[in-house]
């Protein structure tokens, strides 16, 4: 076969929430940078189409006076994703969530996360599961930070979320992921889309998350606190993608023995 008749490689489909299809699966965060202008810098060398906002400690518009983070990542070119960051129950992230519709003009795609202390920011899954039911209800795409439990990732499916994003390790700890085993079971039994979201470290951590068969990944830390950010957040990218293109073309078992590269069959001598 001639080399130009090689077969073209089928192009990703992109990552679907809600109906909307995104070109990239990485999702960023907006926090920890030195200035909206590395946010802005880091967000474009990432690719990412989404970028999530904690409402609480950015400002987008609650204080006209202030620089905005939107005019460093305008909406017209991302999709915001408002988060509940620093809600420790169910009340106050609905209330957080409300007021980040009103002020995005009833944006409807949020994340919700609701922490159970501070020391772990661990989700408080009883106030996630109780949040996650009236934001649905009230007419939100919720997508959740949540435990790498499958039971509780399966009772948000079915409260009707839009995707589950078990974390990989603490939130901002830059430790991998932890349970891949407790990952597989989510993403095999999920009919919407898994994302690991905290504890990514570094490209290797995301490219293992994509290779285990996770829609994407998002991540703040391991972008804004590496030395080069700029740099760090492009090795994400291509970790994402290349990870994407492992799951896709199939690993090879593992298995605990040899097997010789060049086949014996049909040798010279
Ligand atoms: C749940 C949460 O808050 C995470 O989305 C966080 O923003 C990212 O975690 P890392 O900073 O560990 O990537």
């Amino acid at each position: 076969m001639n080399m130009n008749d090689a077969p073209a490689l089928t192009a990703d489909a992109g990552l679907t929430i809600a109906g909307k299809t995104y070109n990239s699966r990485l999702l960023v965060g907006s926090g920890k940078y030195k200035d909206l202008d590395e946010t802005r810098l880091a967000t474009e060398a990432s690719g990412a189409d989404i970028i999530t906002v904690a409402i609480r400690r950015v400002n987008i518009g609650q204080d006209p006076n202030a620089p905005s983070l939107l005019d460093a990542v305008p909406p017209s070119r991302y999709t915001i994703l408002p988060n509940t960051a620093g809600c420790y129950n169910a009340e106050d992230a609905v209330y957080t969530l409300q007021l980040a519709r009103e002020l995005l003009n009833g944006h409807k795609l949020v994340k919700l996360e609701v922490l159970g202390d501070e020391k772990t920011l661990f989700p408080n899954m009883p106030e996630t599961l109780k949040a996650a039911e009236t934001l649905v209800k009230d007419g939100f795409d919720v997508m959740v930070y949540c435990s790498d439990d499958p039971i509780q990732a399966r009772m948000l499916e079915d409260i009707g979320v839009v995707a589950v994003m078990p974390l990989a390790s603490l939130i901002g700890s830059g430790m991998g992921i932890l349970n891949p085993w407790n990952l597989s079971l989510i993403i095999e039994q999920s009919k919407i889309p898994v994302l690991v979201d905290a504890g990514v470290g570094t490209a290797s951590d995301a490219a293992i998350a994509m290779e285990l068969g996770c829609d994407g990944v998002l991540m703040n830390t391991a972008i804004a606190g590496a030395r080069d950010p700029l740099r760090m957040a492009r090795a994400m990218k291509l970790a994402v993608e290349a990870g994407r293109e492992a799951f896709l073309a199939g690993r090879i078992p593992k298995r605990f023995a040899a097997s010789p590269s060049s086949p014996m069959a049909g040798r010279v001598v």
